[in-house]
């Protein structure tokens, strides 16, 4: 996290004043980004994820630091329980009598083959992060924002060329983007707007603990092949989440912001190819040249 006194936000210190925001996994990486970002603009931010005491300890370091009350824990939350999901958001509702603001920001997946992923393996990586993130947006549209307006962030992953050895999270989030789509059509007229950031390959301690060595030898291979030649900051994702929650962003609904530096327009190395292709060919002609 950078430090206080070198850290500015690009924004308006009073932008968020007086407006209530919820971050899923706000605890961490790049949740936690968000969260600075948006508690530095005035808001009061409800982070949340499984780890209560995660989500804690976060609170009382950023409130140390200067957002003194800002920040505030909400109940420990699996986004793969409706239940969990319904009690967060009528905690946040009748504590802090609003919920202008949410980011759909917990969400992740582990790395393999798609002939190996289970059945409840595949699951769990679609219930956390296209079911958790419908339920999310579905109750805070329910429970506070249908009649009081409101505005979405889901963060979803690069999804463009599908992703090989993470397929069922690339789903899920193309998913997410869809639904994205769906929902800002039937919720404008509640002045609900929705959008997602897509975020390329970013550091965050968090994030990359999860992969073990194999996200170490997976990054030796990716960030060569990145146009940008290095990884996001979290940094650069919030910013790009606190303008499409901010009334500059007042036309923009439904869209999708890549932070990834170009890397949806290569393919990422996630999994090798051997250099004798088993492709069959089809055709009458001799072939001239040697496919
Ligand atoms: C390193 C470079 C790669 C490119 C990076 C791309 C950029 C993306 C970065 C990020 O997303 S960073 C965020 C990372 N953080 C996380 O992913 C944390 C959250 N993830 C999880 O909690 C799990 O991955 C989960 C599967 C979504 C949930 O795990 P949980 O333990 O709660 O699931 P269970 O209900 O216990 O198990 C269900 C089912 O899933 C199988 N499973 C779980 N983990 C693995 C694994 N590592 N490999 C294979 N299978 C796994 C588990 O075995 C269960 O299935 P069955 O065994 O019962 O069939
Ligand atoms: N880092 C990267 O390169 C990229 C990340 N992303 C996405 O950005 C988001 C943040 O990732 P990042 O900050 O890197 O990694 P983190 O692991 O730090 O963030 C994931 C957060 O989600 C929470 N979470 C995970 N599963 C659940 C669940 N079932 N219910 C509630 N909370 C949950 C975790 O908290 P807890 O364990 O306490 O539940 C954690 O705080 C994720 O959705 C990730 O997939 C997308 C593209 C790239």
């Amino acid at each position: 996290m950078p430090e206080e006194s070198t850290w500015r936000s690009v924004f308006r210190n009073d932008l968020f004043k007086g407006k209530v925001a919820l971050v899923s996994g706000g605890g961490t990486g790049i949740g936690k980004s968000i969260v600075i970002e948006l508690a530095s603009l005035g808001a009061t931010v409800v982070i949340s994820s499984r780890n209560e005491e995660k989500c804690h300890k976060a609170a009382d370091e950023l409130n140390a630091l200067g957002f003194s009350g800002k920040v505030a824990a909400g109940p420990s939350t699996n986004i793969r329980k409706e239940e969990d999901i319904q009690k967060l958001i009528s905690h946040v509702v009748e504590r802090y009598g609003a919920l202008d603001i949410l980011v759909n920001n917990a969400g992740g997946q582990f790395i393999s083959d798609s002939a190996d992923i289970s059945k409840r393996g595949f699951q769990a990586v679609v219930e956390t992060n296209l079911q958790g993130t419908f339920l999310m947006c579905r109750e805070a549209f329910n429970q506070y924002m249908r009649d009081n307006g409101g505005s979405i962030v889901n963060i979803t992953i690069g999804n463009r060329n599908g992703m090989p050895g993470m397929m069922h999270s690339a789903a899920a989030r193309a998913g997410v983007e869809n639904m994205t789509a769906s929902l800002c059509v039937e919720w404008i007229e509640s002045k609900v707007r929705i959008n997602c950031v897509r975020p390329g390959i970013i550091f965050t301690e968090s994030g990359f603990e999860n992969y073990g060595p194999a996200g170490e030898y997976f990054l030796e291979k990716i960030v060569p092949s990145l146009p940008a030649k290095r990884l996001g900051s979290a940094e650069e994702v919030s910013s790009a989440v606190v303008w499409l929650l901010c009334e500059g962003a007042g036309y923009v609904t439904g869209s999708v912001i890549c932070v990834d530096g170009g890397g949806s327009y290569v393919a990422l190395p996630l999994v090798e190819i051997e250099d004798k292709t088993n492709l069959p060919t089809y055709g009458y002609l001799p072939m001239k040249a040697k496919l």
